[in-house]
């Protein structure tokens, strides 16, 4: 099927005290409707720049260079107006620390009923039968949640709530960046349950992030493994995950408790003072020469001259 997100050679890099800072390079990835891609890698790789330049949601004075198509249209040129149209209806959008995301002194039920109106989906009066319809199909006491403000939600009701505003949008693609991170584990299973619901129709596309392989492996198709600012493998989930081929992937996946908390050698290196050569290469043991003058191209989905 024809992809619906195409991200090609994007780079982006944020102006530092010595020179620019590249927090992404050259990363290609794309997304097909009813497909679920997870971007997974260390804390500071450079995932949720990644979301933040699709949604064009990053400070000014980042460069961002490359091409970014959603359904044809190259978000990186379209005038703020017209993006404000795409975010919310076209991406919708659920972020960690859902109580952020909610307006702290706006009813819940304003803030589920304006953007229906405004984006033009409805009259106020079906926003708000459609608002109660989704809540209580999340398990959720409409009535009392439509009159609540968000702090007296707790996070599991608030990351519902986000839920429903998203999807009352009825968005052709879903950025989830870290949506799990601070739940309890029953609110990461309801969790996960609500994000599978949105590539179940197969015309919606899921772009997830997350430094959880758990949670990755459960939902994604295919999945993205990022090492300071690159793509370092890609591939389908369950064949990356089983078979993973870059030394990095398989320190990833062998420093998880269940795999024996095996830690990667060294730690990762600043962005502003990256290695030249593969950015690995300091902490491979297989490195060799080349590793440490040449950086590989990403060859069926692996940047290594080793795999
Ligand atoms: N607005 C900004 N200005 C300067 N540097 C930034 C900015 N936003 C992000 N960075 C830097 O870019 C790098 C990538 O950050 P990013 O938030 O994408 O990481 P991440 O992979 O999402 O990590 P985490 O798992 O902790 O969310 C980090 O080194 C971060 O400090
Ligand atoms: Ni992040």
């Amino acid at each position: 099927m024809k992809n619906m997100l195409e991200i090609s050679d994007l780079s982006v890099s944020f102006p530092g005290p010595n020179g620019k800072i590249p927090a992404v390079r050259n990363l290609s990835l794309s997304l097909a409707p009813g497909e679920c891609l997870a971007i997974v890698g260390e804390s500071g790789c450079g995932k949720s720049v990644v979301a933040q330049a699709v949604l064009r949601l990053l400070p000014p004075g980042t460069e961002v260079l490359g091409r970014i198509s959603y359904q044809g249209q190259d978000l990186l040129h379209l005038s703020e107006n017209e993006m404000d149209h795409i975010r919310g209806q076209e991406i919708g959008m659920v972020f960690q620390s859902p109580e952020r995301a909610l307006n702290p002194v706006m009813k819940i039920g304003k803030q589920l009923i304006s953007p229906q109106v405004m984006h033009g989906l409805c009259s106020e009066k079906d926003a708000e039968l459609r608002a109660k319809g989704v809540l209580q199909s999340l398990g959720l006491d409409a009535d009392r949640v439509m009159s609540s403000y968000p702090w007296m939600c707790s996070g599991g009701m608030c990351q519902r709530i986000v839920f429903a505003a998203v999807s009352l949008l009825h968005p052709n693609l879903v950025i989830a960046d870290e949506p799990t991170k601070g739940l309890d584990a029953a609110n990461v299973t309801d969790l996960e349950a609500m994000l599978s619901t949105v590539t179940a129709g197969k015309s919606t596309g899921l772009l997830l992030i997350t430094h959880d392989m758990d949670v990755a492996s459960r939902l994604s198709n295919r999945i993205a493994v990022m090492y300071c600012g690159m793509i370092v493998e890609e591939g389908e989930t369950k064949s990356v995950l089983s078979s993973p081929k870059h030394p990095y992937t398989r320190g990833l996946l062998g420093s998880l408790p269940k795999n024996g908390f095996v830690p990667i050698p060294g730690i990762s290196p600043a962005l502003s003072d990256l290695p030249n050569g593969c950015v690995f290469h300091p902490r491979c043991v297989f490195a060799d020469e080349t590793c440490r003058t040449e950086i590989p191209d990403l060859i069926d989905g692996v940047r290594c001259r080793r795999c």
